[in-house]
């Protein structure tokens, strides 16, 4: 199990990591999201032993993970970084590339875990190909696979979606999933922790989301949970589309008034129903989704929301009528 207590790294007049502490479980995947500036890379070179701590530590099955200042090769043998730059040698093979991470082993296990691990990052038909002969999803993927090789007990990743159009971020999504799922036979599961300032990919495979802000993690549940009740307005924007209104507002929408009119409210869209006995509102933009449209509808001068719908019938301009549930309305920390 990996733990940091009250991680805190300060650079000259910014605190790039503020009092963090997080645990994460063998076989498990945590997402970190964050503006940009927010301390998510300062946390993983923290996390992996390559940055030096003001405060606090980080431990690895109790032992704890020293910075460099400390050892004179900086890192832990268990634990993996994959940068966004993904570092391979730009000169031998992407099977290379992976084998070099298992020189120290025997040469029929190299060659058989190399032939596993081209297959699970599905990268065989590419294997002979120099890292500028292969796309970007496959050096990423050669990243990946070399920083596994070993079945380290720990895999951080920073941005590992962020260069990758649709199709190589699903395979990417999907190839973490298989990988913490494997059993590695004796030496305990790998975990893995990304890194994003889009949820959207690590919604669906973390076990765990935390929201950082300003070198502090805010926030960290289920991400069913951190999505459906953020705490902070900032949390429910860094999660997906949201729409954040006034309390007072929320009479437009026919929904009960409260004490605090200034309080903030959050709804997403997909709460939000076209309802013929709903709230009255003009549909101001419509945007096609591929399986559903977004409308933006506006029910006052101070009401604008976005929803979702299947139909295809609507139009700019069109009136239409809106429900929201009681239930749905979550309210926000000021
Ligand atoms: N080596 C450094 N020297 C001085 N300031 C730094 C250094 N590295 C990071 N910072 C500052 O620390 C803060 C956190 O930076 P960090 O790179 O950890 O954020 P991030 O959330 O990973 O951002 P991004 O998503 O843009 O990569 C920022 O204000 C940044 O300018």
């Amino acid at each position: 199990m990996l733990t940091a207590t009250k991680l805190t790294k300060t650079y000259r007049d910014v605190q790039a990591v503020r009092h963090v502490s997080l645990s994460l479980e063998p076989g498990r995947i945590m997402a970190l999201v964050g503006a940009s500036g927010s301390g998510k890379s300062t946390l993983l070179n923290l996390l992996a032993g390559l940055a030096d701590a003001d405060a606090g530590e980080v431990r690895l099955n109790n032992e704890r993970v020293v910075g460099p200042s400390e050892v004179l090769v900086p890192g832990h043998a268990n634990i993996r970084l994959v940068h966004q730059e993904y570092q391979l040698m730009p000169n031998v093979s992407v099977r290379e590339n992976i084998k070099y991470a298992l020189r120290f082993f025997e040469k029929s296990y190299r060659e058989y875990r190399v032939d596993q691990l081209l297959k699970l990052c599905r990268l065989t038909d590419v294997q002979d190909r120099i890292p500028r002969q292969v796309s970007g999803g496959e050096k990423q993927r050669t990243a990946i696979a070399r920083a596994i090789a070993d079945k380290p007990a720990i895999l951080l990743l920073d941005e590992p979606f962020s260069h990758l159009d649709l199709p190589n971020r699903l395979i990417v999504r999907d190839l973490l999933f298989d990988m913490v799922r494997q059993d590695n036979g004796g030496s305990g599961q790998t975990s893995c922790i990304i890194v994003t300032h889009d949820a959207t990919d690590a919604l669906s495979i973390a076990d765990s989301l935390g929201i950082m802000r300003d070198g502090k993690l805010i926030q960290i549940g289920s991400p069913v949970d951190v999505y459906r009740r953020p705490t902070t307005a900032y949390a429910a924007r860094m999660t997906g589309p949201v729409n954040i209104l006034k309390a007072k507002h929320l009479p437009t929408l026919h929904l009960p008034d409260t004490n605090n009119p200034n309080e903030l409210v959050c709804l997403r869209p997909e709460q939000i129903h076209l309802d013929e006995t709903g709230a009255t509102g003009t549909i101001r933009a419509l945007f096609f989704k591929g399986s559903h449209y977004e409308l933006e509808v506006e029910l006052s001068r101070y009401v604008c929301l976005r929803l979702l719908t299947t139909r295809s019938d609507m139009q700019v301009g069109q009136q239409v009528r809106i429900r929201v549930a009681a239930e749905s309305a979550w309210y926000l920390k000021p």
